[in-house]
């Protein structure tokens, strides 16, 4: 089962598209990477399939149900927003208490502080929200997006704000979360953190989706060139004149070093004729890389 779909999704605010008949199908089980820039529509898009707001036209469905039963299944989604908000004087145990009873659950007290050390706010389950950094704000949201156990998990920028350490906890929560059975849709503009934990990903533009597919599908699709970065042992000056005259029509460009070369190839088919050539001159490879587009080299490119 798919567990989000969208039927040409669209939503407009005047004469403004904000999200251009969107068709998205997130398969149940994957953490979904949902990538575009400032204002691309992905709050937009979210706070639509997540009952915020209505659609201007189009429809969808959510865990296999209709936007209008999408109240039936409230209790088996959780919601990261772009931006939460919380009450100053109470502390982050009195709200994950307060919301659990909102989304009628009846968690204990050890359950409630259980979610609070899943997401590194151990120390401060008594300590009033006003006393908390933006970073321990965020982990708040988080907690109180999976308190529930949500089969379908909306993250809106999980991380941004966050320092260093906290981020792994967080990436480390978001995959044992994903582990356990929940679909994730994560927004963010870390792409490395997109590349790392996404099995597949959709980037959005201007109100559209310009590109879906696992990072393997997007590779392939907007890979121009393959550099590949050769180990090899010393080679002397005339070995290196051999070698570079050697390869001919099919590489793009070479570069020949003492101890490593670069070669650049337009298809994957030709990585084992270079292979070969260094093998027929009888030159040790200690190392061959193969380097591949990242995540932010493909989003670059499509803007
Ligand atoms: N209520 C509204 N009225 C008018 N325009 C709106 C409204 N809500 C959003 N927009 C516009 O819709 C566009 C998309 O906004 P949205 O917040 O969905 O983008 P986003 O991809 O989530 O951006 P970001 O990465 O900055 O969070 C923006 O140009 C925004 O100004």
């Amino acid at each position: 089962m798919e567990a989000l779909q969208t039927h040409q999704l669209t939503k407009t605010y005047g004469k403004k598209i904000v999200v251009d008949s969107v068709d998205l199908h997130i398969p149940e089980g994957t953490i979904f990477g949902f990538l575009g820039k400032n204002g691309a529509g992905k709050s937009t898009f979210i706070n639509m399939v997540t009952g915020l707001i209505k659609p201007s036209s189009g429809s969808f469905e959510v865990l296999g149900q209709p936007e209008k039963r999408l109240e039936s299944i409230q209790k088996e989604i959780g919601v990261l927003p772009d931006y939460s908000t919380f009450y100053d004087d109470l502390t982050a145990y009195h709200h994950l208490n307060y919301f659990q009873k909102l989304v009628k659950q009846s968690l204990s007290k050890q359950d409630i502080i259980h979610v609070l050390t899943q997401v590194g706010l151990e120390d401060a389950v008594h300590v009033k929200v006003k006393k908390y950094s933006f970073g321990m704000k965020k982990k708040l949201g988080i907690a109180q997006s999976i308190i529930h156990q949500p089969k379908l998990l909306f993250l809106d920028e999980p991380t941004s704000g966050v320092d260093a350490n906290a981020v792994l906890n967080i990436h480390a929560l978001i995959k044992e979360i994903a582990a356990q059975g929940t679909t994730i849709l994560l927004t963010s503009h870390n792409l490395n953190e997109v590349e790392k934990l996404c099995d597949e990903i959709a980037i959005m533009n201007k109100g559209s989706i310009q590109t879906q597919g696992t990072m393997k599908q997007l590779r392939e699709q907007y890979q121009q060139d393959i550099v590949i970065h050769i180990h090899h042992r010393s080679l002397s000056e005339k070995e290196q004149v051999h070698l570079q005259t050697s390869f001919t029509e099919l590489v793009e460009k070479i570069q020949i070093e003492e101890t490593s070369s670069e070669i650049i190839v337009a298809s994957k088919e030709y990585i084992p004729h270079v292979n070969k050539q260094f093998v027929r001159q009888d030159i040790d490879v200690f190392r061959l890389e193969v380097e591949e587009p990242s995540l932010e080299e493909i989003f670059l490119n499509l803007e």
